[in-house]
């Protein structure tokens, strides 16, 4: 519902279809969504549980799920969602044959690669919601370290939405100044700052929000608006998303895992290739790894 409400506040499309399976739910959040269009600019909004709803949809957002309990990983969801994509996944391509499909349930990699198969899809129009939201996590605790505004800090986490996922370290600048050139041994084993607290409190966030209040929802819902600005505006920005990576840094696995990555109206344009030190591509190629082991024994 995050996600609905942020892409009816960026006036990014002129209809959006809340799809389900309980028809009261759907109806109530639809009404109320409704009832606040007279501060926004119009757009139409339809919810049922009638896949025909949504024909020819530009672009298809998947938030269906089951979501983490206390202490449970993303990965820990796999074959309960991979399951509820298998009835999802043909109706929506059925009804939107040229539809993008983003997908945000976890464990986000590997529902991508599993909405991908199911799909029959370019890879180009399937994409993971990713790494964005960690990246935006460690952008904000950065910031509080550095003082600065969380935009105004760049910085990048790639690999798995999870616990295996990479900070790029050589990457972060303000303006170009490298934190690496001002403290090289920022995010190293030799590090007496501490840099990679910020990396662990990134991979913590999920499991202590979730602690706190019981899900995630501000900054994913936030997250996904900004990818959906990208894609139904044909703006080349660039995100970190769950892309194909066969084939580019050295991985060999068939796996979607989070690079840097050019969004516009065809889905992924382009993967930007970041320079990486050696420990950033082991660990990214560890990533992958993680993915493709549990990935090669599921079943869908
Ligand atoms: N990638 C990311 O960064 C994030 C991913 N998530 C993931 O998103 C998913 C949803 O999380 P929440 O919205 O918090 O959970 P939620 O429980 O609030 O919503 C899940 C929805 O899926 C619906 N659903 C269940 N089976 C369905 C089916 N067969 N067809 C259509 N809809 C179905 C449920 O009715 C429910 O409305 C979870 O897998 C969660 O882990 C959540 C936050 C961030
Ligand atoms: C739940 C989840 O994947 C997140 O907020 O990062």
């Amino acid at each position: 519902m995050v996600v609905a409400f942020s892409i009816i506040t960026q006036n990014i499309a002129s209809e959006l279809t809340l799809l389900g399976v309980t028809e009261d739910k759907l109806k109530g959040e639809m009404m109320d969504l409704q009832h606040g269009l007279a501060f926004l600019n119009n757009i139409r909004i339809t919810a049922g549980t009638d896949y025909a709803l949504s024909a020819g949809s530009k672009l298809c957002i998947l938030t269906a799920g089951a979501r983490q309990r206390e202490g449970e990983s993303r990965l820990d969801l796999v074959q309960r969602n991979a399951d509820i994509f298998k009835s999802v996944i043909p109706k929506l391509v059925h009804h939107s044959p040229d539809t993008i499909l983003l997908v945000v349930s976890n464990p986000v990699d590997l529902l991508t690669y599993v909405a991908w198969k199911l799909s029959g899809l370019p890879k180009e129009r399937v994409i993971g919601s990713g790494t964005n939201v960690d990246s935006s996590r460690f952008r904000f605790l950065l910031s509080e370290r550095f003082n600065l505004a969380p935009i105004s800090i760049h910085g990048w986490i790639i690999g798995e939405h999870g616990d295996s996922s990479v900070p790029v370290w050589s990457g972060v600048n303000v303006a170009g100044v490298r934190l690496r050139d001002l403290y090289p041994a920022a995010g190293t084993s030799a590090d007496m700052e501490n840099w990679n607290d910020i990396h662990r409190q990134v991979v913590q966030s999920a499991y202590e929000i979730i602690r706190l209040k019981g899900y995630t929802s501000w900054a994913i819902g936030l997250s996904v608006s900004i990818l959906a600005v990208a894609i139904l505006k044909n703006t080349r920005n660039v995100f970190a998303v769950s892309t194909f990576v066969q084939g580019t840094y050295g991985i060999e696995h068939p796996v979607f895992l989070s690079v840097p990555c050019v969004l516009g109206e065809n889905g992924i344009i382009d993967i930007i290739r970041q320079t990486l030190t050696e420990d950033e591509l082991d660990q990214l190629q560890k990533s992958a790894a993680t993915l493709n082991k549990i990935q090669s024994n599921l079943i869908f």
